[in-house]
């Protein structure tokens, strides 16, 4: 924005016919919006002519001003500070700078204490953002970080409670993630390079690692939205590795570069009306014809993420007997026929496009088969896990961001005389939100480091336990930070939108997150169960 007034040029704008306000040295033109403005017109006109920073960060948070600055500033005040080069938010010493030139990266296990990253608000960000030693994370992890956070800032954020309210994100946001290498790269596997077009360019191929893909998945859930992080990579993150790890090379030539490049969705169908967390007792039958050369399949999925917009299905069908010996997984794709699906009504994630489908008589090609036949339910367990981790990356985020939009809250919100911060009451919800994210967070950055270092058979063994309590702990750490923040943003997060609107959202995505992937119940009973047996399995003596 190159124009520049005076403090007497925006004076002189002061009447409903020509409105114009300053906010933080920039200079907003209200006239025709100030009769759409949600919070009246009125408000406005009495601001008139006036720098109105001090009243509009009392109603609004930061994405409104992003939201509406191409719409509305005119200019920015004579008087303005040019923008410091870096900021540098915290004089901690740091050693080693993020440097995007990410071929030399510093391996892991040795890297020095990164520079400071974010808003240094205590416990707001994980404690690797705060200059904190890490044995995970290096200057390729820090550059990715940034170019991530500074996508979802200016292209996202702005616009996600918009989104959530219509249901849908718009295809290009999808296309974008395909286009920016990073679908590629969310697979619980190495990098995908020789299907992708666009490769990551920040992280070399062969230094990609189970980190850089949390921390997409959890910059992603800065936005405050599970529908939106589910729209990008649910039915992708859970639909697509079965593809990649049991698929024909075939198969994968013909189809995985469409996906993989944002062109085609795919999502995961496992879950049907009568067989939940109970996945051995699916139904949907998919019997081989006579020819050998093709499965027919029948039945009904429920709860399907992505499901209306996907191209493929990744398919838990019955193939043999009873249970889990008869199980196997197909990719079945939309174009075959007979796949009808219908977006379903739910409490949260409404952009994640849950949907119902039915498939009638869909005759799938033999090759389509992922794994062998009657041993899907191998695969279907071996995903749990990347699952789960997704889950919790996203629950601890989203527990963070609750904390967070409170600690802003209540440094501006004032009542009987002091600010909320000020009430011991205030700050032990936060101590007690801050004390669960940070402790469940540690957890999984070590379970994340295990699973980069065992082979997937060990991991499904050894790990499947640890990851199913984590899962508990973060869904009960995420619905308890909910409800504090929601307490602590009152009527603010009763209502949709505006300040506690992201309270309000995560509130109501609780459950989205406590139910499926396996509830906390068959979680935290299956935690100790597996453990125990492998434990014994290993030799554990009583
Ligand atoms: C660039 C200028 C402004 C824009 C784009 C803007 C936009 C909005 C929007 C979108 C809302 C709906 C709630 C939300 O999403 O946060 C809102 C609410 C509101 N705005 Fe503004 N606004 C501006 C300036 C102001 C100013 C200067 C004042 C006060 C003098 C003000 C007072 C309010 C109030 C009282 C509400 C209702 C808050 C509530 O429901 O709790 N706005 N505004």
């Amino acid at each position: 924005m190159s124009k520049t007034f005076s403090q007497a040029d925006v004076a002189s704008h002061n009447k409903a016919d020509s409105l114009w306000i300053v906010v933080d040295g920039d200079v907003y033109d209200l006239t025709t919006f100030q009769d759409d403005h949600p919070g009246g017109k009125k408000i406005l006109q009495r601001v008139a002519g006036k720098d109105a920073s001090k009243q509009f960060w009392k109603y609004h948070n930061e994405s409104i001003l992003k939201k509406y600055q191409k719409q509305l500033q005119v200019g920015s005040l004579d008087s303005k500070p040019k923008p410091a080069a870096e900021p540098m938010p915290v004089a901690v010493p740091a050693k080693t700078a993020a440097k995007p030139a990410a071929a030399a990266a510093t391996p892991a296990g040795e890297s020095e204490a990164l520079e400071p990253y974010g808003q240094q608000i205590p416990f707001g960000d994980p404690s690797w953002y705060q200059s904190y030693h890490s044995p995970y994370f290096n200057e390729t992890h820090a550059a990715l970080r940034t170019e991530v956070r500074e996508w979802v800032d200016k292209e996202i954020q702005p616009f996600v409670a918009e989104w959530d309210e219509k249901k849908e994100v718009p295809a290009a946001i999808y296309k974008e993630m395909g286009r920016r290498g990073y679908l590629a790269g969310l697979l619980g596997t190495h990098y995908q390079k020789q299907y992708v077009s666009n490769p990551i360019e920040l992280v070399p191929t062969e230094k990609w690692d189970l980190f850089h893909e949390m921390l997409i998945t959890d910059e992603l859930s800065r936005t405050g939205s599970g529908g939106f992080v589910w729209n990008v990579i649910g039915g992708f993150g859970i639909g697509c590795p079965p593809l990649v790890k049991f698929g024909k090379k075939p198969l994968l030539d013909r189809i995985l570069p469409g996906i993989l490049n944002g062109d085609k969705r795919i999502c995961l169908a496992i879950t049907e009306p009568d067989a939940g967390s109970d996945v051995a007792n699916l139904s949907c039958e998919a019997k081989l014809s006579e020819d050998g050369k093709h499965y027919i399949v029948n039945g009904e999925k429920k709860w399907i993420t992505n499901g209306i917009w996907s191209d493929y299905f990744t398919t838990a069908v019955r193939t043999g007997g009873p249970g889990m010996n008869g199980v196997s997984l197909l990719l079945i794709e939309r174009s075959f026929g007979g796949v009808s699906t219908r977006r379903m009504d739910c409490q949260g994630v409404w952009s994640s496009g849950t949907t119902y489908i039915t498939f009638e008589d869909v005759k799938v090609p033999v090759e389509n088969l992922l794994g062998k036949e009657n041993a899907g339910f191998r695969v279907i367990m071996t995903n749990f896990n990347h699952e789960r981790v997704g889950i919790i990356i996203q629950c601890l985020r989203f527990s963070r961001v609750c904390y967070e939009e409170s600690v802003k809250y209540a440094n501006k919100r004032r009542t009987f005389g002091k600010k909320l911060i000020e009430h011991p009451v205030i700050r032990l919800k936060l101590a007690h939100m801050a004390r669960q994210i940070e402790a469940s967070y540690n957890w999984l950055e070590n379970l994340i480091y295990q699973c980069e270092k065992m082979g997937e058979t060990e991991a499904m063994l050894r790990l499947g336990g640890p990851i199913a309590s984590l899962k508990a702990q973060a869904t009960v750490t995420f619905e308890f930070c909910a409800r504090e923040a929601s307490q602590i943003f009152g009527g603010l997060s009763y209502s949709r939108g505006g300040q506690g609107g992201k309270v309000e959202r995560l509130y109501r995505d609780v459950r989205a997150y406590a139910i499926p992937g396996g509830s906390e119940e068959i979680m935290l009973d299956l935690s100790i169960r597996q453990s125990m047996r492998v434990a014994k399995m290993l030799g554990m003596k009583l």
